[in-house]
């Protein structure tokens, strides 16, 4: 599979790279970026001295599709609901990493995102590539909507209760921690080292753009879940996501019967490891890897479970799904090039 990468200078584009480098059926052939053309990529990270040759090209679907088969956009969001088009248009596979094509309803993406929705029959075409879920659909697919970070631990984290109609419906708080990096490269206020060094903030209150993902996935695994509440906060660390999500049991259930529920639901799904009753994963334990981890607890006295769902938002949030998709796209196991251990310490 030769490939394409759009937005390669950014967070998501260099952790492709960083993955890509190791994966046995895919070539990079070429990089994109729509403000440094011309320019040697390791100038923009040097870290891949003698590893990456390429300079970066320009945006040019026509030219692309002589080069590439599949094109992934590490784009912010906005970019790709205008080129994914043209892309498919050319008869290239696309790998979406922003929010553009992930939205069903054009008016929720437009409200949530303040910015023009992507065509319909593009957001219809768009497979929502969250693997462990919806994996006959990817391997038909040409162009995936790559689940966001945060929905990607949240959903993961909810999927055996949800799907078998344990909780109440309205009950879902999800309490999200996100790493800095989720912001990508370009500096803003929150991501500035003297506003977030040392320090623990909240963001995005009642706002976030992950909230109608999240809930049209809930929804479409059972349609009475009711909206949830999610926040989301920054911690000064590089990688890593932690949910802590809160339900309320329908009925009355022991810890065994809900590990019994999430080690059945995960038992083939190489990339969510469930951890043993009263072990609840951190961050540093997938940082670098693929893996998203689950911890569960049950409250007797409140009836109340709380799910602890940890990845990295470069690798499982973002370029490593992204991987695994294109790995089910062209039918090879869906651990290859990404099965390695994590980072630890
Ligand atoms: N960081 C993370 O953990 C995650 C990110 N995402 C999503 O993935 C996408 C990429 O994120 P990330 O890499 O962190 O972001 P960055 O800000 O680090 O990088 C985005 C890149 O997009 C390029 N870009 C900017 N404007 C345009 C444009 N008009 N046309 C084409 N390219 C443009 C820039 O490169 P250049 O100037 O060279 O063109 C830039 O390097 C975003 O949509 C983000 O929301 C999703 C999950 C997790
Ligand atoms: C820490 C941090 O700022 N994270 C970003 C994640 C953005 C992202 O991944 O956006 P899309 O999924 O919509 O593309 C945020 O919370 O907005």
């Amino acid at each position: 599979m030769r490939i394409a990468i759009v937005g390669a200078t950014g967070y998501g584009g260099a952790e492709l790279i960083r993955l890509l480098n190791h994966h046995p059926e895919v070539e990079i052939v070429s990089l994109h970026s729509s403000s440094q053309q011309g320019t040697p990529y390791t100038e923009s990270y040097p870290h891949l001295q003698e590893i990456i040759y390429n300079k970066l090209e320009e945006i040019n679907p026509e030219e692309m599709a002589k080069n590439v088969d599949l094109v992934f956009l590490a784009t912010p969001s906005g970019i790709s609901s205008k080129l994914s088009p043209e892309l498919v248009a050319q008869g290239l596979k696309v790998i979406d990493l922003s929010g553009d094509l992930r939205i069903k309803k054009l008016e929720d993406y437009e409200f949530w995102y303040k910015k023009c929705a992507a065509p319909k029959e593009t957001i219809d075409a768009a497979v929502y590539g969250l693997p462990e879920w919806n994996k006959a659909e990817i391997k038909k697919a040409t162009l995936i909507a790559n689940p966001g970070c945060y929905p990607t631990s949240v959903e993961l984290g909810l999927a055996p209760l949800v799907q078998k109609e344990l909780i109440v419906e309205d009950s879902i708080i999800v309490d999200a921690k996100s790493a800095v990096s989720g912001a990508g490269r370009s500096l803003s206020a929150i991501s500035h080292y003297t506003e977030m060094n040392d320090n623990f903030k909240i963001y995005k209150v009642n706002q976030h753009q992950h909230i109608p993902e999240i809930e049209q996935t809930l929804k479409g695994w059972n349609g009475n879940i009711g909206p949830i509440t999610f926040s989301t906060h920054l911690v000064p660390m590089t990688r890593g996501i932690m949910s802590t999500i809160y339900v309320k049991a329908k009925n009355k259930m022991t810890i065994d019967q809900l590990h019994e529920l999430y080690n059945e639901a995960y038992e083939n799904k190489p990339f969510v490891r469930v951890r043993p009753k009263g072990v609840f994963p951190s961050t540093k334990e997938v940082y670098g890897s693929n893996y998203c981890d689950i911890g569960l607890a049950y409250d007797e006295r409140t009836g109340r479970i709380m799910i602890v769902s940890v990845i990295d938002n470069l690798v499982k949030g973002a370029a490593g799904q992204a991987i695994q998709n294109l790995n089910i796209m062209m039918g090879l196991d869906e651990k290859t090039g990404l099965n390695f251990v994590p980072v630890y310490p």
